[in-house]
């Protein structure tokens, strides 16, 4: 299953950034925006904006979400909605959908750097893509994940890591997989003032001890185990937790016990928010990868940059693009003198 669920595929998004069924209040901004621009032409009295990034740096497009925020969200049981994101566009367009948090999870092992688990992410890579998401949200609160390796040997190792996190990743929390064992090192985050989204029940990075990815806390023991876990991280300082991959009957009971935020993910909508794979819920693989049973697909972001590559591959083939419009001109006299000129040579 390990080799059917990994992915080598493009990942942005950015397509849904013009949508116009987009129904996010900061939508008419960016709409206005776009047109003033009309359709990224270059102005001769304005910066050019680089291709890769449209809207040039990001503008806040909202007040800036701060744990404050989140609270308020939970103590009114307001859903907190989550998504992650691995680079510039794919973070931009979460933060115009309204996603409260946006999370670089490691699985952008997966879907950003196609490896075939995230065990091989390093700090580094973490890193690179926590500061290309910072960069696209800048009212997002922004959680990175500690990749395995980088957190479990000391509580002190799982400080000096969160710290590079945030002063070079630019993200505002972190999260580390583990329940009771890990209640130190987020205890030492925590005192440092580093906000901890502790995650329990499936924790990926430990997929071979686990068996594989399967649904945790099936029995009475081992649900009773994964309150155990979400009362000990609670205890620890974590500000919420995800719960990943748990029936959802014992997620929703485990959260009503406790006193922060649970972020599922396979749990069931008694969690306090919910948090998806950017690429998985918007359809950016092609049809008939494997899926995880708790993905729902909102877009198909494979059939619609598809589409496009394969109209763009044959408006080259037939010579039809580029068309006038997208080439530059020049006075019939001058171009009639140059091939006059370069011909009598
Ligand atoms: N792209 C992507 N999306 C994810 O949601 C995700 C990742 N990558 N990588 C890390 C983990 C791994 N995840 C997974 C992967 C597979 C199952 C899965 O196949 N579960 C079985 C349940 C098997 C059982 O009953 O125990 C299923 O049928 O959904 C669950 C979570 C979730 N995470
Ligand atoms: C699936 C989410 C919760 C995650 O941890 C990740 O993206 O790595």
């Amino acid at each position: 299953m390990r080799f059917l669920y990994q992915s080598r595929l493009m990942t942005t998004a950015s397509t849904a950034l013009t949508s116009p069924t987009n129904t996010c209040p900061i939508q008419p901004v960016v709409g206005a925006f776009l047109a003033s621009r009309s359709q990224y032409a270059p102005s001769r009295t304005s910066t050019r904006h680089s291709s890769h990034s449209p809207l040039g740096t990001a503008a806040p497009v909202r007040k800036k979400l701060t744990i404050a925020t989140l609270r308020a969200m939970y103590q009114r049981n307001e859903p907190i909605t989550v998504v992650t994101a691995h680079d510039f566009p794919s973070a931009h367009v979460a933060e115009h959908a309204g996603m409260e948090i946006i999370l670089v999870g490691d699985s952008l092992a997966m879907v950003a750097m196609g490896l075939e688990d995230t065990s091989e992410v390093t700090v580094d890579d973490m890193l690179l893509h926590c500061k290309s998401v910072a960069r696209g949200a800048k009212s997002g609160f922004i959680v990175g994940d500690l990749p395995m390796g980088s957190y479990e040997i000391s509580p002190d190792q799982a400080l000096q890591t969160a710290i590079r996190m945030v002063k070079e990743g630019r993200v505002h929390a972190v999260k580390l997989e583990g329940g009771a064992e890990m209640a130190p090192q987020i205890a030492k985050l925590t005192q440092a003032g580093i906000l901890v989204l502790a995650h329990i029940g499936l924790t990926p990075q430990r997929q071979n001890a686990l068996g594989g990815f399967r649904v945790q806390g099936k029995s009475t023991s081992a649900a009773l185990k994964v309150l155990e876990d979400a009362l000990a991280v609670q205890d620890a300082g974590a500000f919420g937790m995800v719960i990943e991959a748990v029936p959802a009957g014992i997620a929703e009971a485990i959260t009503k016990k406790l006193r922060v935020p649970t972020i599922g993910i396979g749990a069931g909508n008694g969690c306090s928010g919910q948090v998806l794979v950017q690429t998985d819920m918007l359809g950016n693989y092609p049809p008939g990868r494997f899926l995880p049973k708790f993905v729902k697909r909102y877009a198909d972001v494979w059939g619609e940059s598809l589409r496009g590559l394969e109209a763009y591959r044959s408006d080259v083939k037939d010579r039809s693009f580029p068309a006038p419009e997208q080439t530059y001109p020049i006075p019939e006299e001058h171009l009639v003198e140059f091939k006059r000129l370069i011909e009598s040579n």
